[in-house]
């Protein structure tokens, strides 16, 4: 299966500070791909190398096996949501479709027309009218009746309410049902990308930290508890992904093969949300540094 997007140990500085580091990242196509992390953690940096509208300082990426933004063909074959939906506010809805149609060689206008109809969105409106909810929507689905084979979405849901929210992804998700289409969307809300993503990016200060089909890495994982300052601890070597502690009780959140387990020590499944707090916890981001 190809990939849709494979980095080798890309990087991106902005003047001495790195936005992206050895970033190694190999995404097969037909997936969602989830790339969660915390504010300033990347992410918009990842995707804009992956859409060419910025260089990489050190390493390469492809996407859908070519550069980003190398030609026509490339540029058609990707459609970009970037933050904050942008669309044009003194333009209508109708009129958005007619520059998609126009700025889009493969623009598929059925499909732009029915999904404006479904969302009961006014073609006569002007978009700096709507609300932040049917602006995304708008957004999103220009970015489908583009037709790419690969939508990047940065933080599509960040400024929409719950019931928004839902209805977007909703919508995001038939509509890859529908189209055989690769999607990689970024949040810092777990909780958004649960329910959609089968793939995740786990982001966290300039660093990939984890990546892989969702049922795999919470196959791959449990949380072992037990007494603190055991004997009889399982071991744990290498395999340690955060760990807590309290006076009587230790907490670790580990990858691989279960180890061996005494009788005080319990291992429980994980929740793609706690696989990712992990992920993010600040002791294991200190020893990296
Ligand atoms: N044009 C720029 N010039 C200098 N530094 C930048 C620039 N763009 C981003 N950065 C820095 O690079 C780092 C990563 O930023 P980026 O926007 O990729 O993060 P993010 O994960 O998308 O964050 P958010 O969730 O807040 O959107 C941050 O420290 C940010 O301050």
């Amino acid at each position: 299966m190809s990939a849709v997007l494979e980095a080798h140990g890309l990087g991106k500085r902005y003047g001495r500070r790195w936005a992206l580091r050895d970033c190694t990242i190999d995404i097969p196509e037909g997936h969602v791909t989830g790339l969660v992390g915390p504010n300033g953690a990347g992410k918009t940096t990842l995707l804009k190398l992956a859409t060419g509208l910025l260089e990489p300082t050190t390493g390469g990426i492809d996407v859908l096996g070519g550069r980003p933004a190398a030609g026509p063909a490339q540029l058609a074959r990707v459609g970009f949501v970037a933050q904050d939906t942008p669309v044009y506010a003194a333009l209508t809805v109708a009129e958005h479709l007619r520059l998609g149609a126009r700025l889009n060689p493969g623009w598929d206008a059925a499909l732009a027309r029915d999904r404006i109809a479904a969302l009961g969105l006014d073609p006569g409106q002007r978009a700096g009218r709507l609300s932040g909810g049917q602006r995304a929507q708008l957004a999103l689905t220009l970015g489908l009746a583009k037709r790419p084979d690969l939508l990047i979405l940065d933080e599509p849901v960040a400024s929409l309410d719950p019931l928004a929210r839902r209805e977007f992804l909703q919508g995001l998700m038939e509509a890859t049902a529908e189209h055989r289409l690769s999607v990689v969307l970024s949040s810092h809300l777990v909780s958004d990308l649960e329910r959609t993503c089968d793939y995740l990016i786990v982001l966290v200060e300039s660093r990939v930290q984890v990546i892989g089909r969702t049922e795999d890495l919470l196959a791959g994982h449990h949380r072992l508890t037990g007494p603190r300052h055991d004997p009889a601890a399982p071991l744990l070597d290498g395999q340690v992904v955060s760990a807590r502690h309290t006076e009587r009780q230790s907490t670790f959140v580990v990858h691989g093969d279960l180890p061996g387990l005494g009788p005080a020590w319990t291992a429980s499944p994980l929740g793609l949300e706690d696989l990712v707090l992990a992920y993010m916890d600040h002791s294991r981001l200190e020893a990296q540094r």
